[in-house]
Parts: C-alpha cells; sequence; structure tokens
C-alpha cells in the first residue's frame, strides 16, 4: 500500500530546533518529531539549545585525548572502576559477541555513589568518572561537563516535546526521572563517551560497533569529525548513512523507551562501519540519557490515545533486524538491565568487579578477545 512505502525512510529526517520559538512552526516541529519518533527511531536535530562554542571546543579536544601518553590512558582504564568508566584500548569491546574497531574513554555527569553493601548491586553502576589529569589536557574537563550539563537540560526537554507528540502530559514521565519531569543535576547518572574509529586495515574487519540497540531513554549524537561510517537501519531493514552535518546532534531513542511507549517511539537498530583504508580516524561523542534505576519499565508503560497508538500501523510489516541486545527491560529493573548490557561489553572489568554476575553471563570463562584490560 502507498501509506506502507512512504513509511519507510531512505534517509534520516532533520528536526529544526529553531521552529519551536513561534507558535505556528512549533506546531511542525512536533509534527516532524511525531513521524520521526514512530517511523524512523533517528533524527538530526539542528540549531540545538546547546552551546556552539563548546561542542567545536569539544570536538577539537577529542584527538588530543587519544593523543595522551598511553600510560596516562592506562592510569584511567575501565578496569579500574566498578562503574565501568575509564579509557578501553582498540579492540576491548564486544558487540553481539564480536570484536568492535573502536578505542573509547567513558564518562558519565557528575554523581555521588549511593551504593552500600547489601544494596542490589547494580546500584554501584552509578558513581564518579574517571579524568585525565588536568595539566595534561587543561580545560577538558571543564569543557566536557559544561557540555553535558546542557545536553542533560536538552534530553529532559526532548521528553517533554515527545509527550506533546504523542498526546500526554508531561508529567506522566516524572516517575522516571526521580519523581521530577526536569530532575536537578545530580539527582540521575547519565553516560557519555568519546570514541575514535581508526581506518581499517586492508583485509580486516570494518566493524566499528556491531549492530545493536541503545538501552536508555534517548541517545544525543555529536559526530566529531567529517566522516560518515554511521548507519541505521529502516523499516524494511537496510541500512541508511546518517552522515555528520555540522552544528547538528543526532538523536536516537533506546530500548527502555521503546518498551513504555508501547512501540510507539522505535528503538532503532544502527552499527558504525570503520573509516576505509587509508583514512585519518573517525571520532563520534554520543550522550545516554539515563532513567531511575530502580524502576521496571515493564510495569510503567504508557497509556496512549488509540487513535495515537494506531499511528504505529503506518509502518506496515517490519523486516527482519540485525539487533537483539536490552531485551530485558520489560522484565527487569532498568539499573540491572544496564549491568548486563556493561558486563556482556566488557567481561574483565566485570571478572573483577562483578564476579557472580559474570560468571553467570560467562560461564566458560572470559572470551578470547574483547577484555578492556
Ligand atoms: O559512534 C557513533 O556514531 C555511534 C556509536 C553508537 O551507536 C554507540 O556507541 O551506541
Ligand atoms: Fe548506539
Amino acid at each position: 500500500m502507498a501509506q506502507e512505502a512512504s513509511a519507510n525512510f531512505s534517509r534520516v529526517p532533520i528536526l529544526d530546533w529553531s521552529l519551536l520559538s513561534t507558535p505556528e512552526s512549533r506546531v511542525k516541529f512536533i509534527e516532524q518529531l511525531r513521524h520521526a519518533l514512530i517511523n524512523v527511531g533517528f533524527l538530526y536535530l539542528a540549531h540545538p539549545p546547546v552551546a556552539r562554542e563548546d561542542m567545536d571546543a569539544l570536538i577539537q579536544y577529542t584527538p588530543r585525548l587519544f593523543d595522551l601518553p598511553q600510560e596516562e590512558k592506562e592510569s584511567i582504564r575501565m578496569a579500574n572502576s566498578p562503574h565501568f568508566f575509564g579509557y578501553s584500548r582498540l579492540g576491548a569491546e564486544l558487540t553481539k559477541g564480536k570484536t568492535d574497531q573502536r578505542e573509547q574513554f567513558d564518562f558519565g555527569t557528575p554523581y555521588e555513589s549511593q551504593w552500600k553493601p547489601g544494596d542490589p548491586e547494580y546500584l554501584r553502576l552509578w558513581g564518579p568518572a574517571q579524568w585525565p589529569k588536568e595539566e595534561l589536557i587543561p580545560g577538558f574537563k571543564e569543557t566536557y561537563l559544561r557540555y553535558l550539563a546542557q545536553v542533560e537540560q536538552l534530553s529532559y526537554e526532548f521528553i517533554g516535546l515527545m509527550a506533546e507528540a504523542f498526546e500526554i502530559p508531561e508529567e506522566a514521565l516524572a516517575p522516571f526521572f526521580a519523581g521530577r519531569t526536569r530532575p536537578k543535576p545530580g539527582i540521575l547518572q547519565h553516560r557519555s563517551k568519546i570514541v575514535k574509529y581508526p581506518a581499517r586495515k586492508e583485509g580486516e574487519s570494518d566493524q566499528g560497533v556491531g549492530p545493536h540497540f541503545d538501552g536508555g531513554f534517548l541517545t544525543f549524537l555529536l559526530q566529531a569529525s567529517d566522516h560518515p561510517g554511521l548507519q541505521v537501519q529502516n523499516l524494511s531493514g537496510e541500512w541508511i548513512d546518517a552522515p555528520p552535518i555540522p552544528g547538528t546532534f543526532v538523536v536516537n531513542i533506546g530500548k527502555a523507551l521503546e518498551t513504555v511507549t508501547q512501540g510507539l517511539a522505535r528503538a532503532t537498530s544502527h552499527r558504525v562501519l570503520s573509516p576505509p583504508p587509508g583514512s585519518t580516524p573517525r571520532y563520534s561523542i554520543p550522550f545516554f540519557q539515563n532513567i531511575s534505576q530502580d524502576i521496571c519499565v515493564g510495569e510503567l508503560v504508557l497509556d496512549f490515545k488509540p487513535e495515537i497508538l494506531k499511528l504505529k500501523e503506518s509502518r506496515g510489516p517490519l523486516g527482519a533486524v540485525d539487533s537483539v541486545n536490552y531485551g530485558e527491560y520489560g522484565q527487569y529493573p532498568t539499573g540491572y538491565v544496564n549491568l548486563i548490557g556493561r558486563v556482556k561489553s566488557h567481561p574483565d572489568v566485570a571478572q573483577r568487579h562483578y564476579p557472580d554476575m559474570f560468571k553467570q553471563l560467562f560461564p566458560d570463562g572470559l572470551p578470547a578477545q574483547g577484555s578492556a584490560y
């Protein structure tokens, strides 16, 4: 049917935040948002409410971070951290059991750990990040934290706009954010990382990161170099390019948000292909919006008007998708689901800090590849 064909996509739509400045253009933004959330699960956000100078400064810092001396990078390696923050060398991470060709630093928004022995283990996932020494990369931490504070606020505003697009009150989302629609900084912890995808070597794997869904609610990705490589799987299962557009974020939906919206907001499978041989590296900086750790999203699924839910039908039959992760959101607290994701991606870190869970998920011990150290 014509309608089914038109819901599929061959490019990721671009939404302009400045449309929110007048009531008429706001209506247009909300309509475009509704379409993107339901049918695509990905969008570019142009003119976002984040200072362009902070975005650009962070992009400038990115290669310098990877050029730090190897001992400095290793001194903040992820294996030090029960919160899975810190440095992972190239080839340290697994997606769908296969090695990703990327080097990265995982950071988070500021958070003081509340965990004490006897509490559920997953509460230990949130805690302080590891930062490189200030004198080696002056101003980096301050710039990144200023950037993260703005993206965190944007992430809550964006959830408010989603509520508008789906015609539910924004307050319906408060239980996911510790009871507030716009929680204060420090109440929740969101993750962000800085990633380098080196050029593929002739004849080697081009898996920058394998096909996956993101967890949590929303991801805001800053593409920090001009390399293509990010691809998104459309409704019929084809891979569509999402190349960098300067000054924009790529926004996509995590599995937890898909679950609580009854699938109205789509979590879309995506991957990154490494740059071709001889190229300079690709860099990216994703921000992952989290929700309260003890929430079991399967018990808090939102209600929608039947005419809104019906909009899912415009997607038509869905093609096969290559991603399978984060299917556990319906059953367990989100913190536990996130811990499963971390353990599978970084088994060596898990072996050290979460030995019981490690044994459950890797009964035969550490896989040959894929150790952060
Ligand atoms: O680097 C990118 O462009 C995307 C990375 C990604 O999808 C992820 O880390 O979840
Ligand atoms: Fe992702």
